[in-house]
Formats: C-alpha cells, sequence, structure tokens
C-alpha cells in the first residue's frame, strides 16, 4: 500500500507529505482511476473544482496522474496504490481517509473487470476476485462511508455498471452478473437514501476503448465488434459526471448503447443471449 499527496503551489507542484491534514475540504474518491473510464472521471471531478483521491494498483500512474491533476486544476490529490482484491481492501482504504482527515463527497465506485470465455475456464479464485473488485467493494465502501457522506450537505455515490447489466451475456457471464448486480443495488440504495443528502447515480458504458478487452481477454471477433461501436473514456466520463451531479437514477451512455438496450429489451432473450454469445467466441 502507498501514498502521496499532491498540492499546487503559485510557484510550482511537487509531492507534499503533509504532517497535518487538511481537514478544511471535501473530496471525491474515485476507485480504478489509473487508467480508462475512472482516469477520465478523475479529470471530469477536478476540471470542476473538485479534489480527487486516486485508488488502483499502478503506483506510477496514480502518481503521475495526481500531479497532473493537482498542477492542471489547482485542486489537491492523493493516491492510494492498493490491490482491491485483498479482503481488507475497503477498510484500508477508509481507514487511509480517517488517518488522513479526508471528508468524501464523491463515491466513485468504478474499478471493475472482466473475464471473457466459460466461467468453468476460470480457477474458483479468479471468479471470486472479479466478483470481489467488481461488487463486493462497492458494497463496502458504500457501507463504510454513508455515515460521512449523509453529513454532507450534497453528497453522490457514482457506480459504474455496463450495458452487460441488462442482459445474460454467455462467455462473460459471471461479469455481466456483476453488473447487473451493481445496476439493481444502485436502483434500490437510491430509493432508500431519497430525501437524505445522499444521490445514488448507475451509469452503464457500453463498449469503451479502454484497456478492458485486454485485461478480459477478449478474442479477435470482439474486438472487431467493440472497435465498431467504442466510446472514448472521455465521453463515457463527461455523461456520467454530468448524470451524478443532475442526480440522474439511470444512464447508458451513447444513443447506440441505449438503442442496443431498448433493443434487448424488445427481443426474446435466448435470441439476444445466442447473439451475444457469437461476439465472445
Ligand atoms: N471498457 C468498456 O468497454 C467498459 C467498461 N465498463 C466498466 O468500466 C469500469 C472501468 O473499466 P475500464 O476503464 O474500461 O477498464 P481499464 O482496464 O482501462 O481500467 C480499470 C481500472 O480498474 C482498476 N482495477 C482493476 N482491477 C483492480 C484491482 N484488483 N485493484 C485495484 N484496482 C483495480 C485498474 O487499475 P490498475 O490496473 O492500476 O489496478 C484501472 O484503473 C469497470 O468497472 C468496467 O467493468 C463498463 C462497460 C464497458
Ligand atoms: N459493456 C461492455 C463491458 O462491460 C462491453 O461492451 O464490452
Amino acid at each position: 500500500m502507498a501514498a502521496g499527496l499532491y498540492i499546487h503551489e503559485a510557484n510550482g507542484s511537487w509531492p507534499l507529505f503533509l504532517s497535518k491534514p487538511d481537514v478544511t475540504m471535501s473530496y471525491a474518491l474515485i476507485t480504478g482511476a489509473s487508467k480508462g473510464i475512472g482516469k477520465a472521471i478523475a479529470e471530469e471531478l477536478a476540471r470542476r473544482n473538485f479534489n480527487v483521491l486516486l485508488v488502483a494498483r499502478s503506483e506510477s500512474l496514480l502518481q503521475t496522474l495526481a500531479q497532473n491533476l493537482a498542477d492542471k486544476y489547482r485542486i489537491k490529490a492523493d493516491y492510494l496504490a492498493l490491490d482491491l482484491a485483498g479482503a481488507q481492501a475497503p477498510q484500508q482504504i477508509f481507514d487511509w481517509c480517517r488517518s488522513r482527515q479526508y471528508t468524501i463527497q464523491v463515491l466513485v465506485n468504478n474499478a471493475g473487470y472482466g473475464l471473457s470465455g466459460s466461467f468453468e475456464k476460470y480457477t474458483v479464485a479468479e471468479n471470486l476476485d472479479m466478483m470481489h473488485v467488481n461488487m463486493l467493494v462497492p458494497v463496502q465502501l458504500t457501507q463504510l462511508l454513508l455515515p460521512q457522506l449523509r453529513q454532507q450537505s450534497r453528497a453522490y455515490i457514482l457506480n459504474i455498471a455496463s450495458s452487460a447489466a441488462y442482459q445474460a451475456v454467455p462467455l462473460l457471464s459471471l461479469y455481466a452478473a456483476t453488473k447487473a448486480f451493481m445496476l439493481t443495488f444502485s436502483r434500490g440504495l437510491r430509493q432508500e437514501l431519497a430525501g437524505s443528502a445522499v444521490s445514488v447515480t448507475c451509469v452503464s458504458p457500453g463498449s469503451t476503448d479502454t484497456d478492458f478487452v485486454q485485461r478480459a481477454n477478449i478474442g479477435e471477433k470482439g474486438r472487431k465488434a467493440a472497435q465498431k461501436v467504442n466510446m472514448t473514456a472521455e465521453a463515457v466520463a463527461a455523461v456520467s459526471v454530468e448524470s451524478m451531479l443532475a442526480g440522474k437514477a439511470e444512464v447508458i451512455p451513447g444513443l447506440i448503447n441505449k438503442l442496443g438496450a431498448f433493443m434487448v429489451w424488445l427481443m426474446p432473450k435466448g435470441l439476444v443471449e445466442k447473439t451475444a454469445m457469437q461476439i465472445y467466441q
């Protein structure tokens, strides 16, 4: 676990390991902020003057991003390099925030990945790790941070699900199930928190040009299909942050992805699933 704080200074910026953390400002905590959609969301939030806390495993990427955002937008940026597959990861994030007296106003549950191919191809540990990162970490972070979020005058939870939340996806079965979980959890929690300071938004991107396909080990056919409809991480992030701040419940970025979800709803499930399976073979 490694961390470092960056603050923009008028005469330049450099890492500053504070002995006494600043208690006057609140932060947006973004998981999976080292690259892809999470990185773009961090930048979108920094652009809107939010201080940011960046969490992922790649320490050097986090360090560079924290420094760049602090310099460019004159905000505070700190990072925590951590493997979210670890059982204690959410508690470690919470303890780190508490030890530095960071107040969280925005929680972005973005970190996640897929494992393509047959369910049986993966070990129990590999499948459980993915479920942990995609579902349990968001749930635990939400539970740990909710008391603090409730105390803000306005606070936000932004959950990144997927177009895969709207249908079963053979050969990405478990991944799609984790995203359906996130969508259903988000909607239910949102209703529970209605009337409180905390707004919950679930964004379900379709194919987005990130490292997702490499990490999921998606084959040539799936990659080519994705390339035809890919959105940029920046476009997804802009829609995500805008929707979060507008207090929307459920958002699918991009017209093609919206139409896709509508078609999935309209068509027989078996046909939709067989079509999806052909893409990921
Ligand atoms: N790209 C796409 O087509 C789509 C993506 N999504 C979702 O968007 C979210 C972001 O993915 P995307 O940006 O595309 O993919 P990337 O692979 O580009 O980014 C994933 C992020 O999650 C972090 N992460 C992954 N595993 C761990 C871990 N064990 N511990 C800590 N951090 C981890 C990565 O950081 P690091 O490697 O440094 O740990 C990285 O910052 C995911 O939830 C994904 O399911 C949804 C729909 C479509
Ligand atoms: N929805 C995507 C993943 O979550 C994809 O289309 O690859």
